[in-house]
């Protein structure tokens, strides 16, 4: 056993979790404390990842350390147990946000060069750009993905079910996917027979040789995979579309994951806009180009950069961009009251989430009117914008599913050391020239994986190492044995690349006793179906899937399910040994942090968080032998059964139990658990006095958290709030705050 004090490392992150951990920070601490375990905090918010680069601009006192890259060793160590919340997964926009808050607070880091010229400025969009897009989960995760909806929080929902739109069959809602050009379309894909060096190139017309990625080294047994999406077709596609939506009056929306593919999707993104506004971008296409507009970042950076030109001819601009809706569809919209469409900001519109939110309000998006319409949701890949289209089709014949009786989709996903597309950013290259894109081995000059490309195809390589895929199949067995579940491989023979997963998965299955458990391999579309004819059943089925669909369907069965992705337990079994609970499934949700400004009104549910730190105690119980670590696992465990069953969740409407309600009647459950436990007397002995304490100021303490709502609050900023405005606001009631403090001495 480690003579160190065993340590749970909380990670400070953006936006609404940031806002939740300023209070719950205090009472994870007064629980852990008395158990001798130690909560540390890393801060990773997309701020101090920006002080983090920049150190020789700051003072002494303002400079932090690399948070992240810290936090990573530790993910490749034994005893690590880590508690990570969601963080911003930035847009250059959100970026230069975050520059310019931390610049008015006196950090003098250099501003964002968004067209960089110089060598300098070169160098230092390069060093902002390891803020930029998923920055923070690839580095951490070092295990495969284990995610699903515990059975308390399951009944919770079957019990108190939320709200579901119904589902027509004369919806003409539906996927627009690409049928030709896109990666799936020419994937090439091998496993590696030994080890190797190779290098990305692209050898042109003409016979030149420029080397896009000078080394990448390759395990033997890995997989890697060379596609492209050709930008003709991608245009054409758009094209298509836009004029196929306008002409049968249904609403044009376009759904990308530009966060976690952080190269690919935004120049996916810029196409559309540079399309839909095709008239105005061939009248002002010069002035755009020596303002240095990229759409590739949302038509927000349009409009930022007209700012700066004189009113008339920045009207005149903006009328033709107004002009060129008259003949295209309407825009689905993120924000109809501001008139934000869909095309505003690529990370705006996030598929994982936004998909399973339309589904669950019968196949709608919002109009430029406010109304809820049907749409057209085009996702150029198709490689997975199919299940999308399935889901739909049997909501279409079905009607939409019941959260009262409707079965649980858990999963086990392809995830530990940058698998597959999401690992995929620096070796994603937009070609220059038309020519052969090869994979060459360093040693030998052989050429691994060829492909024709033209001028501006998006060109990528993808890598999955042996061991996650070994690590991978041996969860996905486990999870089936442990919850008696049918588990599903959702793999398309058809795919190279998963023909290749394929071979790997029957081979390591044989190393496990399979023996009663029901293992099978179905192409996305099959293995969609069969689990949707199983959950309308109330009939639970694993899905077991590579990177990207375990992103998307962590958020998709957990909106219908539960209402939100933010009640899932979300385990990543680091593969050196250690632990990764990621609170939830899903994100920072932003529009949280306005209402609590607004109106001092914190919605975001930290159930996750709860469940998190049940998982996180127990296995460090588990690993130290703590005994009382393992009983604050299961009084806590208890005490969230209670808050569902007393249903003490936050409510989204001001006025009404927030997000500080509800953590406090957390800590009551849990300390009345504690008290009346036997398993740890001196545990029961220290938490007696603090159950009695809350219980009996339980309605002091619900009041003085209620009356401070309906006011706005200064936190002191958004991307790096004053932590003590923020614990003054977060942390309104003195009662609770002295109970709280009693437990330290
Ligand atoms: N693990 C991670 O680090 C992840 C980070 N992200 C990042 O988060 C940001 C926002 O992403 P987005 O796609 O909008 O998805 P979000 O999941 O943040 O938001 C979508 C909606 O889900 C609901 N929601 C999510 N979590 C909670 C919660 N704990 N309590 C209550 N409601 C919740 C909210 O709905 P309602 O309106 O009903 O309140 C919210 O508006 C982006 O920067 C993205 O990159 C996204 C996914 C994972
Ligand atoms: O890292 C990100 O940007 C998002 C991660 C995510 O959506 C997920 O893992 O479910
Ligand atoms: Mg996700």
């Amino acid at each position: 056993m480690s003579t160190k004090q065993p340590t749970i490392i909380y990670t400070l992150t953006d936006e609404a979790p940031l806002l939740a951990t300023s209070s719950f920070l205090s009472i994870i601490r007064a629980f852990a404390g008395p158990a001798g375990i130690n909560i540390a905090t890393s801060d990773i918010s997309v701020a101090a990842r920006i002080l983090g680069e920049f150190p020789e601009f700051l003072t002494e006192d303002q400079r932090v350390t690399d948070n992240l890259a810290e936090l990573g060793k530790l993910t490749l160590l034994p005893d690590t147990n880590i508690i990570k919340l969601p963080n911003i997964s930035a847009s250059v926009h959100q970026l230069v946000a975050a520059i310019k808050e931390l610049q008015g607070k006196g950090y003098k880091i250099p501003d964002f060069p968004e067209d960089p010229k110089t060598e300098a400025e070169k160098a230092v969009r390069k060093r902002y750009a390891k803020c930029l897009g998923s920055a923070v989960n690839p580095v951490l995760r070092e295990g495969n993905s284990d995610r699903r909806a515990p059975k308390a929080v399951k009944d919770f929902a079957k019990k108190n079910p939320h709200s579901m739109g119904a589902w027509s069959m004369a919806s003409r809602t539906h996927v627009a996917h690409m049928t030709h050009g896109d990666f799936y379309h020419g994937e090439k894909s091998m496993t590696l027979d030994r080890p190797r060096d190779v290098k990305m190139e692209l050898v042109t017309k003409s016979g030149e040789k420029i080397v896009l990625k000078p080394k990448v080294s390759l395990l033997e047994g890995e997989i890697i995979d060379s596609m492209f999406m050709s930008k003709k077709a991608l245009l054409e596609f758009y094209e298509e579309q836009m004029e196929d939506a306008r002409k049968t009056g249904v609403m044009f929306s376009l759904h990308v994951k530009a966060t976690m593919m952080k190269v690919s999707h935004p120049i996916v993104f810029g196409h559309a806009v540079r399309i839909f506004y095709k008239e105005a971008f061939e009248k002002h296409g010069q002035l755009f180009a020596e303002l240095g507009v990229n759409v590739n970042n949302g038509l927000v950076n349009l409009y930022d950069k007209l700012q700066g030109l004189p009113n008339s001819q920045r009207e005149e601009i903006i009328r033709d961009l107004h002009a060129c809706h008259e003949h295209r569809p309407e825009l689905a919209m993120v924000d109809s009251a501001k008139g934000i469409s869909n095309l505003h900001a690529p990370n705006d519109v996030i598929v994982d989430a936004s998909m399973p939110a339309m589904i669950r309000i019968g196949g709608k998006m919002w109009g430029a009117d406010g109304r809820p319409k049907d749409t057209k949701a085009v996702i150029p890949e198709s490689t997975f914008a199919r299940i999308y289209q399935e889901i739909i089709n049997f909501c279409k014949t079905n009607g939409n599913f019941d959260p009262r009786t409707m079965g649980t989709v858990p999963n086990v996903g392809l995830m530990a050391q940058q698998a597959e597309e999401y690992g995929s950013h620096d070796k994603t290259f937009e070609i220059s020239e038309d020519g052969v894109a090869n994979i060459v081995d360093l040693a030998t000059g052989e050429v691994l994986l060829s492909q024709n490309v033209e001028t501006g195809d998006i060109w990528r390589m993808c890598q999955v190492k042996d061991a996650p895929i070994r690590d991978w199949v041996k969860l996905a067995v486990t999870r089936a044995r442990n919850s008696g579940m049918p588990a599903v491989f959702w793999l398309d023979p058809y795919r190279p690349h998963e023909h290749e997963l394929i071979q790997k998965v029957v081979k390591y299955v044989k190393e496990h006793d399979t023996t009663g458990l029901k293992l099978e391999i179905m192409s996305q579309v099959r293995a969609m179906r069969y689990t949707l004819e199983r959950v309308v059943r109330g009939l639970d089925t694993i899905s077991v899937t590579g990177n990207i669909l375990r992103d998307y369907l962590t958020d998709l069965f957990p909106i219908l399910e539960l209402g939100t992705s933010a009640k899932m337990l979300s385990i990543v079994p680091l593969m050196a040994g250690g632990g990764m609970y990621e609170t939830g499934a899903g994100g920072s949700a932003p529009k949280h942090v306005k209402q609590l400004v607004e109106e001092n009104h914190l919605r975001w549910d930290s159930l996750g968080e709860f469940l998190a730190l049940a998982v996180s105690f127990e296995d460090l119980g588990l690993k130290t032998g703590n005994q009382k670590a393992k009983v604050l696992a299961k009084t806590l465990d208890t005490a969230t059964g209670k808050l569902l069953d007393n249903n003490k969740n936050p409510s989204p409407k001001t006025g009404e139990l927030d997000n500080r309600g509800s953590q406090f009647y957390l800590a009551m459950y849990w300390a009345q658990e504690l008290a009346a436990q036997t398993d740890d007397k001196e545990l029961q002995r220290q938490f007696a006095p603090l159950a009695r304490t809350l219980t009996e100021n339980e309605k002091t303490i619900a009041a003085e958290l209620s009356a401070v709502q309906g006011q706005p609050v200064d936190i002191g900023g958004y991307y790096m709030p004053d932590f003590e405005k923020l614990e003054a606001v977060m942390r309104p009631s003195p009662t609770f705050n002295a109970a709280l403090a009693s437990m330290k001495g």
